[in-house]
Protein backbone atom coordinates (compact mmCIF):
# COMPACT_ATOMS: atom_id res chain seq x y z
CA UNK A 1 0.00 0.00 0.00
CA UNK A 2 1.16 3.61 -0.48
CA UNK A 3 1.08 5.50 2.33
CA UNK A 4 -0.65 9.13 1.71
CA UNK A 5 -0.37 12.30 3.51
CA UNK A 6 -2.50 15.22 2.66
CA UNK A 7 -1.39 18.56 3.85
CA UNK A 8 -4.86 21.22 3.89
CA UNK A 9 -7.11 18.34 4.52
CA UNK A 10 -10.22 21.07 5.38
CA UNK A 11 -10.14 22.35 1.93
CA UNK A 12 -12.20 21.68 -1.40
CA UNK A 13 -9.36 19.87 -3.44
CA UNK A 14 -8.56 17.96 0.26
CA UNK A 15 -11.55 16.29 0.98
CA UNK A 16 -11.83 15.35 -3.07
CA UNK A 17 -8.63 14.04 -2.70
CA UNK A 18 -10.29 12.16 0.31
CA UNK A 19 -13.12 10.97 -1.46
CA UNK A 20 -10.64 9.28 -4.37
CA UNK A 21 -8.29 7.92 -1.79
CA UNK A 22 -10.78 5.93 -0.21
CA UNK A 23 -11.84 4.11 -2.80
CA UNK A 24 -8.14 3.56 -4.39
CA UNK A 25 -7.26 -0.08 -4.05
CA UNK A 26 -3.37 0.89 -3.44
CA UNK A 27 -3.37 3.95 -1.35
CA UNK A 28 -3.99 4.14 2.59
CA UNK A 29 -4.57 7.52 4.34
CA UNK A 30 -1.60 7.58 7.04
CA UNK A 31 -1.61 11.49 7.71
CA UNK A 32 -3.52 14.66 7.10
CA UNK A 33 -3.42 18.26 8.41
CA UNK A 34 -5.54 21.42 9.80
CA UNK A 35 -3.87 24.08 11.62
CA UNK A 36 -8.06 24.57 13.29
CA UNK A 37 -9.21 21.32 13.69
CA UNK A 38 -6.17 19.27 15.56
CA UNK A 39 -7.60 16.08 16.83
CA UNK A 40 -10.90 15.71 15.01
CA UNK A 41 -12.10 12.84 13.07
CA UNK A 42 -11.72 13.23 9.56
CA UNK A 43 -15.32 11.95 9.03
CA UNK A 44 -16.77 14.18 12.09
CA UNK A 45 -16.05 17.16 9.24
CA UNK A 46 -16.87 15.51 6.51
CA UNK A 47 -20.10 12.62 7.32
CA UNK A 48 -19.93 11.77 3.50
CA UNK A 49 -16.81 9.82 4.56
CA UNK A 50 -18.55 8.07 7.39
CA UNK A 51 -17.24 4.49 7.51
CA UNK A 52 -14.79 5.08 4.72
CA UNK A 53 -11.87 7.36 6.73
CA UNK A 54 -11.21 6.52 10.49
CA UNK A 55 -8.46 9.21 10.99
CA UNK A 56 -8.45 12.38 12.50
CA UNK A 57 -6.53 15.55 11.78
CA UNK A 58 -3.23 16.80 13.49
CA UNK A 59 -1.93 20.34 13.14
CA UNK A 60 0.79 20.50 10.28
CA UNK A 61 3.72 20.56 12.74
CA UNK A 62 2.31 17.06 14.35
CA UNK A 63 1.70 15.14 11.54
CA UNK A 64 4.60 12.66 10.49
CA UNK A 65 4.81 13.12 7.04
CA UNK A 66 7.80 11.79 6.95
CA UNK A 67 6.32 8.08 7.09
CA UNK A 68 4.44 8.81 4.32
CA UNK A 69 5.90 7.16 0.56
CA UNK A 70 3.64 10.50 -1.03
CA UNK A 71 2.47 13.90 0.56
CA UNK A 72 -0.13 15.94 -1.17
CA UNK A 73 -0.10 19.89 -0.51
CA UNK A 74 -3.60 20.74 -1.02
CA UNK A 75 -3.09 24.08 0.27
CA UNK A 76 -2.78 27.80 -0.85
CA UNK A 77 0.62 28.94 -2.60
CA UNK A 78 3.68 29.06 -0.62
CA UNK A 79 3.14 26.52 1.66
CA UNK A 80 4.18 23.44 -0.18
CA UNK A 81 7.77 25.15 -1.26
CA UNK A 82 8.49 25.70 2.58
CA UNK A 83 8.36 21.91 3.39
CA UNK A 84 8.68 20.44 -0.07
CA UNK A 85 12.50 20.21 0.29
CA UNK A 86 12.96 18.61 3.66
CA UNK A 87 10.29 15.96 2.90
CA UNK A 88 12.33 15.22 -0.68
CA UNK A 89 15.37 14.93 0.68
CA UNK A 90 13.71 11.90 3.38
CA UNK A 91 12.83 10.33 0.52
CA UNK A 92 8.97 11.42 0.20
CA UNK A 93 7.28 12.38 -3.16
CA UNK A 94 5.34 15.42 -3.22
CA UNK A 95 2.64 16.75 -5.17
CA UNK A 96 1.58 20.06 -5.18
CA UNK A 97 -1.88 21.47 -5.86
CA UNK A 98 -1.00 25.14 -5.58
CA UNK A 99 1.29 26.85 -7.95
CA UNK A 100 4.09 26.26 -6.10
CA UNK A 101 6.52 24.81 -8.81
CA UNK A 102 4.27 25.22 -12.13
CA UNK A 103 6.75 28.43 -12.96
CA UNK A 104 10.35 27.39 -13.96
CA UNK A 105 11.10 31.02 -14.34
CA UNK A 106 11.22 32.53 -10.40
CA UNK A 107 11.01 35.84 -11.38
CA UNK A 108 7.96 35.20 -13.41
CA UNK A 109 6.61 33.42 -9.99
CA UNK A 110 7.11 36.09 -7.92
CA UNK A 111 5.73 38.52 -10.04
CA UNK A 112 2.39 36.58 -10.63
CA UNK A 113 2.25 35.68 -6.76
CA UNK A 114 3.27 38.54 -5.09
CA UNK A 115 5.65 35.95 -2.84
CA UNK A 116 9.37 35.37 -3.10
CA UNK A 117 10.15 31.77 -3.86
CA UNK A 118 12.14 29.52 -0.70
CA UNK A 119 12.99 26.84 -2.66
CA UNK A 120 13.88 28.08 -6.14
CA UNK A 121 16.60 25.00 -6.74
CA UNK A 122 13.84 22.75 -6.97
CA UNK A 123 11.95 24.47 -9.76
CA UNK A 124 14.12 22.58 -12.55
CA UNK A 125 13.47 19.13 -11.05
CA UNK A 126 9.82 19.95 -10.41
CA UNK A 127 7.65 17.97 -13.35
CA UNK A 128 4.65 19.87 -14.67
CA UNK A 129 2.00 17.02 -13.83
CA UNK A 130 -0.40 17.31 -17.01
CA UNK A 131 -0.40 12.81 -17.45
CA UNK A 132 -1.71 13.23 -21.37
CA UNK A 133 1.35 15.38 -22.35
CA UNK A 134 4.17 14.44 -20.05
CA UNK A 135 3.38 10.88 -18.87
CA UNK A 136 7.06 9.79 -18.89
CA UNK A 137 8.84 12.11 -16.96
CA UNK A 138 5.99 11.87 -14.35
CA UNK A 139 6.29 8.12 -14.02
CA UNK A 140 10.02 9.32 -12.83
CA UNK A 141 9.43 12.15 -10.64
CA UNK A 142 9.98 13.46 -7.22
CA UNK A 143 8.09 16.46 -7.22
CA UNK A 144 4.81 17.44 -9.06
CA UNK A 145 3.43 20.68 -10.02
CA UNK A 146 0.11 19.61 -10.16
CA UNK A 147 -1.34 22.05 -13.31
CA UNK A 148 -4.14 24.93 -12.64
CA UNK A 149 -7.40 23.84 -13.66
CA UNK A 150 -7.72 26.44 -16.37
CA UNK A 151 -4.43 25.87 -17.28
CA UNK A 152 -5.82 21.99 -17.89
CA UNK A 153 -8.26 22.66 -20.55
CA UNK A 154 -6.21 25.13 -22.24
CA UNK A 155 -3.35 23.13 -22.63
CA UNK A 156 -5.32 19.93 -23.47
CA UNK A 157 -7.37 22.11 -26.09
CA UNK A 158 -4.99 23.47 -27.73
CA UNK A 159 -2.07 21.26 -28.11
CA UNK A 160 -3.06 19.01 -30.66
CA UNK A 161 -3.48 22.09 -33.35
CA UNK A 162 -0.43 23.69 -32.05
CA UNK A 163 1.93 20.29 -32.17
CA UNK A 164 0.80 20.05 -35.47
CA UNK A 165 1.97 23.64 -36.37
CA UNK A 166 -1.57 24.66 -38.41
CA UNK A 167 -2.58 27.58 -36.29
CA UNK A 168 -1.44 30.87 -35.49
CA UNK A 169 0.32 30.53 -32.04
CA UNK A 170 0.69 33.55 -31.51
CA UNK A 171 -3.11 34.53 -31.04
CA UNK A 172 -4.64 31.98 -29.06
CA UNK A 173 -8.06 33.08 -27.18
CA UNK A 174 -9.45 31.23 -24.15
CA UNK A 175 -12.94 32.51 -22.40
CA UNK A 176 -13.63 30.22 -19.66
CA UNK A 177 -16.11 29.47 -16.63
CA UNK A 178 -15.36 27.99 -13.52
CA UNK A 179 -17.86 26.70 -10.54
CA UNK A 180 -17.47 28.40 -7.12
CA UNK A 181 -15.87 25.75 -5.69
CA UNK A 182 -12.77 26.90 -7.80
CA UNK A 183 -12.20 29.75 -4.98
CA UNK A 184 -11.90 26.99 -2.24
CA UNK A 185 -13.42 26.76 0.63
CA UNK A 186 -12.11 29.98 3.11
CA UNK A 187 -14.68 32.75 3.55
CA UNK A 188 -14.57 35.08 1.23
CA UNK A 189 -17.41 38.06 -0.22
CA UNK A 190 -17.24 37.10 -3.60
CA UNK A 191 -18.20 34.39 -3.18
CA UNK A 192 -20.85 34.27 -0.70
CA UNK A 193 -24.28 32.08 -1.79
CA UNK A 194 -25.84 36.28 -2.16
CA UNK A 195 -23.41 37.28 -4.77
CA UNK A 196 -22.04 33.77 -6.64
CA UNK A 197 -25.46 32.62 -7.20
CA UNK A 198 -27.82 33.93 -9.93
CA UNK A 199 -25.11 35.89 -11.19
CA UNK A 200 -22.35 35.72 -13.69
CA UNK A 201 -19.18 37.62 -13.87
CA UNK A 202 -15.93 37.94 -15.52
CA UNK A 203 -12.70 38.49 -13.86
CA UNK A 204 -9.04 38.66 -13.94
CA UNK A 205 -9.49 40.27 -17.11
CA UNK A 206 -5.84 42.54 -17.36
CA UNK A 207 -4.20 39.39 -15.91
CA UNK A 208 -4.93 35.85 -14.62
CA UNK A 209 -1.82 34.25 -13.43
CA UNK A 210 -2.58 31.00 -15.06
CA UNK A 211 -1.81 33.26 -18.68
CA UNK A 212 1.74 32.57 -17.49
CA UNK A 213 1.76 29.03 -16.56
CA UNK A 214 -1.06 27.66 -19.88
CA UNK A 215 1.45 30.12 -22.34
CA UNK A 216 4.77 28.45 -20.91
CA UNK A 217 3.58 25.20 -21.19
CA UNK A 218 2.47 25.55 -24.87
CA UNK A 219 5.47 27.18 -25.26
CA UNK A 220 7.11 23.47 -25.36
CA UNK A 221 5.35 22.86 -28.17
CA UNK A 222 6.20 24.84 -30.50
CA UNK A 223 8.73 27.35 -32.54
CA UNK A 224 6.25 30.11 -32.61
CA UNK A 225 5.92 32.86 -30.04
CA UNK A 226 2.64 31.81 -28.04
CA UNK A 227 0.17 34.62 -27.57
CA UNK A 228 -2.68 33.69 -25.33
CA UNK A 229 -5.87 35.95 -24.30
CA UNK A 230 -7.54 34.08 -21.20
CA UNK A 231 -10.54 35.43 -19.70
CA UNK A 232 -11.72 33.55 -16.40
CA UNK A 233 -15.63 33.66 -15.36
CA UNK A 234 -16.99 33.07 -12.38
CA UNK A 235 -20.69 31.40 -13.30
CA UNK A 236 -23.44 30.01 -10.40
CA UNK A 237 -21.97 26.31 -10.11
CA UNK A 238 -20.69 24.30 -7.52
CA UNK A 239 -18.01 22.89 -9.69
CA UNK A 240 -17.32 22.53 -13.23
CA UNK A 241 -15.23 24.19 -15.66
CA UNK A 242 -16.48 25.17 -19.03
CA UNK A 243 -13.40 26.95 -21.60
CA UNK A 244 -14.05 27.92 -25.29
CA UNK A 245 -11.04 28.00 -26.88
CA UNK A 246 -10.74 29.89 -30.70
CA UNK A 247 -7.13 29.51 -32.87
CA UNK A 248 -6.87 30.30 -36.71
CA UNK A 249 -5.83 28.00 -38.52
CA UNK A 250 -2.81 28.77 -40.87
CA UNK A 251 -3.27 25.95 -43.45
CA UNK A 252 -6.00 23.85 -45.63
CA UNK A 253 -7.47 21.40 -43.36
CA UNK A 254 -10.63 19.61 -43.76
CA UNK A 255 -12.67 18.80 -40.56
CA UNK A 256 -12.39 15.42 -41.30
CA UNK A 257 -8.50 15.98 -40.29
CA UNK A 258 -8.96 18.25 -37.81
CA UNK A 259 -11.27 15.57 -35.86
CA UNK A 260 -8.72 12.57 -36.47
CA UNK A 261 -5.87 14.91 -35.17
CA UNK A 262 -7.35 15.21 -32.21
CA UNK A 263 -8.48 11.42 -32.13
CA UNK A 264 -5.39 10.42 -32.97
CA UNK A 265 -3.45 12.33 -30.01
CA UNK A 266 -5.78 11.38 -27.44
CA UNK A 267 -6.20 7.40 -28.29
CA UNK A 268 -4.87 6.18 -25.43
CA UNK A 269 -5.82 8.95 -22.83
CA UNK A 270 -8.82 7.09 -21.05
CA UNK A 271 -10.02 10.67 -19.42
CA UNK A 272 -9.86 13.02 -22.66
CA UNK A 273 -12.72 12.06 -24.63
CA UNK A 274 -13.16 13.55 -28.22
CA UNK A 275 -16.66 13.66 -28.88
CA UNK A 276 -18.08 13.81 -32.60
CA UNK A 277 -17.45 16.95 -34.35
CA UNK A 278 -20.02 19.83 -33.87
CA UNK A 279 -21.31 18.17 -30.04
CA UNK A 280 -21.81 20.48 -27.46
CA UNK A 281 -20.15 18.98 -24.40
CA UNK A 282 -21.79 19.94 -20.83
CA UNK A 283 -19.77 20.10 -17.23
CA UNK A 284 -22.24 17.74 -15.91
CA UNK A 285 -21.17 15.47 -18.47
CA UNK A 286 -17.78 15.01 -15.73
CA UNK A 287 -19.49 15.89 -12.49
CA UNK A 288 -17.35 14.28 -10.11
CA UNK A 289 -15.34 12.03 -12.01
CA UNK A 290 -11.49 12.47 -14.17
CA UNK A 291 -13.52 12.94 -17.46
CA UNK A 292 -12.30 16.21 -19.91
CA UNK A 293 -14.08 16.09 -22.87
CA UNK A 294 -13.46 17.97 -26.11
CA UNK A 295 -15.59 18.89 -29.36
CA UNK A 296 -14.47 21.04 -32.26
CA UNK A 297 -16.43 23.50 -34.11
CA UNK A 298 -15.58 25.42 -37.65
CA UNK A 299 -18.06 28.21 -37.77
CA UNK A 300 -18.92 28.53 -41.71
CA UNK A 301 -15.74 26.35 -42.37
CA UNK A 302 -13.76 29.27 -42.13
CA UNK A 303 -10.36 29.93 -40.73
CA UNK A 304 -11.28 29.74 -37.40
CA UNK A 305 -11.33 27.15 -35.07
CA UNK A 306 -13.53 26.91 -31.81
CA UNK A 307 -12.49 23.88 -29.11
CA UNK A 308 -15.30 23.41 -26.69
CA UNK A 309 -13.50 22.01 -23.75
CA UNK A 310 -15.51 20.52 -20.52
CA UNK A 311 -13.95 19.40 -17.09
CA UNK A 312 -15.08 19.18 -13.27
CA UNK A 313 -12.17 21.76 -11.38
CA UNK A 314 -12.08 19.73 -8.22
CA UNK A 315 -11.15 16.64 -10.14
CA UNK A 316 -9.55 16.34 -13.56
CA UNK A 317 -8.70 20.46 -12.72
CA UNK A 318 -7.34 18.89 -9.60
CA UNK A 319 -7.22 16.34 -7.04
CA UNK A 320 -8.63 13.07 -9.52
CA UNK A 321 -4.97 14.89 -11.99
CA UNK A 322 -3.35 14.54 -9.00
CA UNK A 323 -4.33 11.05 -7.84
CA UNK A 324 -3.41 10.04 -11.59
CA UNK A 325 0.15 11.31 -11.35
CA UNK A 326 0.68 9.66 -7.58
CA UNK A 327 -0.18 6.40 -9.87
CA UNK A 328 2.00 7.01 -12.94
CA UNK A 329 4.57 7.92 -9.97
CA UNK A 330 4.05 4.44 -8.42
CA UNK A 331 3.68 2.25 -10.90
CA UNK A 332 0.02 1.92 -11.06
CA UNK A 333 -2.27 2.23 -14.20
CA UNK A 334 -2.50 5.53 -14.66
CA UNK A 335 -6.62 5.01 -14.13
CA UNK A 336 -6.54 3.40 -10.47
CA UNK A 337 -9.22 4.46 -8.44
CA UNK A 338 -10.64 7.06 -10.58
CA UNK A 339 -13.03 5.58 -12.88
CA UNK A 340 -15.76 6.50 -11.38
CA UNK A 341 -18.54 7.54 -13.75
CA UNK A 342 -20.02 11.38 -13.72
CA UNK A 343 -23.60 12.16 -11.85
CA UNK A 344 -26.61 13.08 -13.78
CA UNK A 345 -28.29 15.17 -12.98
N1 LIG B 1 -10.46 24.56 -5.81
C1 LIG B 1 -10.06 24.20 -7.04
O1 LIG B 1 -10.88 23.90 -7.92
C2 LIG B 1 -8.60 24.13 -7.36
C3 LIG B 1 -7.62 24.48 -6.45
N2 LIG B 1 -6.30 24.40 -6.80
C4 LIG B 1 -5.26 24.77 -5.85
O2 LIG B 1 -5.21 23.80 -4.81
C5 LIG B 1 -4.86 24.42 -3.58
C6 LIG B 1 -5.95 24.12 -2.56
O3 LIG B 1 -7.17 24.66 -3.04
P1 LIG B 1 -8.54 24.49 -2.27
O4 LIG B 1 -8.67 23.13 -1.73
O5 LIG B 1 -9.58 24.99 -3.18
O6 LIG B 1 -8.33 25.53 -1.06
P2 LIG B 1 -9.16 25.66 0.30
O7 LIG B 1 -9.09 27.08 0.68
O8 LIG B 1 -10.49 25.03 0.14
O9 LIG B 1 -8.29 24.79 1.32
C7 LIG B 1 -7.00 25.14 1.70
C8 LIG B 1 -6.49 24.15 2.73
O10 LIG B 1 -5.17 24.51 3.11
C9 LIG B 1 -5.04 24.54 4.53
N3 LIG B 1 -4.10 25.61 4.81
C10 LIG B 1 -4.27 26.94 4.58
N4 LIG B 1 -3.15 27.62 4.91
C11 LIG B 1 -2.26 26.70 5.35
C12 LIG B 1 -0.93 26.79 5.84
N5 LIG B 1 -0.30 27.96 5.92
N6 LIG B 1 -0.31 25.67 6.23
C13 LIG B 1 -0.95 24.46 6.17
N7 LIG B 1 -2.21 24.33 5.70
C14 LIG B 1 -2.85 25.43 5.31
C15 LIG B 1 -6.45 24.76 5.03
O11 LIG B 1 -6.64 24.02 6.22
P3 LIG B 1 -6.64 24.57 7.69
O12 LIG B 1 -7.03 26.02 7.63
O13 LIG B 1 -7.66 23.71 8.36
O14 LIG B 1 -5.24 24.33 8.13
C16 LIG B 1 -7.32 24.07 3.98
O15 LIG B 1 -7.48 22.72 4.29
C17 LIG B 1 -4.73 25.91 -3.86
O16 LIG B 1 -3.39 26.23 -4.06
C18 LIG B 1 -5.53 26.08 -5.14
O17 LIG B 1 -5.05 27.16 -5.88
C19 LIG B 1 -5.90 23.92 -8.01
C20 LIG B 1 -6.81 23.55 -8.94
C21 LIG B 1 -8.26 23.65 -8.70
C1 LIG C 1 -13.19 30.31 -9.52
C2 LIG C 1 -11.81 30.69 -9.07
O1 LIG C 1 -11.62 31.62 -8.31
N1 LIG C 1 -10.82 29.94 -9.53
C3 LIG C 1 -9.47 30.17 -9.15
C4 LIG C 1 -8.58 29.15 -9.81
C5 LIG C 1 -8.20 28.13 -8.83
C6 LIG C 1 -7.09 27.29 -9.21
O2 LIG C 1 -7.22 26.18 -9.29
O3 LIG C 1 -5.96 27.68 -9.54
P1 LIG C 1 -4.57 27.73 -8.81
O4 LIG C 1 -4.25 26.40 -8.25
O5 LIG C 1 -3.64 28.14 -9.83
O6 LIG C 1 -4.74 28.77 -7.76
C7 LIG C 1 -8.95 31.54 -9.55
O7 LIG C 1 -9.25 32.00 -10.65
O8 LIG C 1 -8.16 32.07 -8.79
Amino acid sequence: MIKVGIVGGTGYTGVELLRLLAAHPEAQLTAITSRKEDGLPVADMFPSLRGHVDIAFSSPDKADLKQCDVVFFATPHGVAMAQAPELIAAGVKVIDLAADFRLKDQATFEKWYKIPHSAPDLLEEAVYGLPELNREDISKARLIANPGCYPTTMQLGFYPLLKAGIIDAGNLIADAKSGVSGAGRKAEIGTLFSEASDNFKAYGVHGHRHTPETSAQLQRYTDQKVGLIFTPHLVPMIRGMHSTLYARLTQDITNDALQALFEEQYKDAEFVDVMPFGSHPETRSTRGSNMLRIALHRPDNGNTVVILVVQDNLVKGASGQAVQCMNLMFGLPESTGLKQIALLP
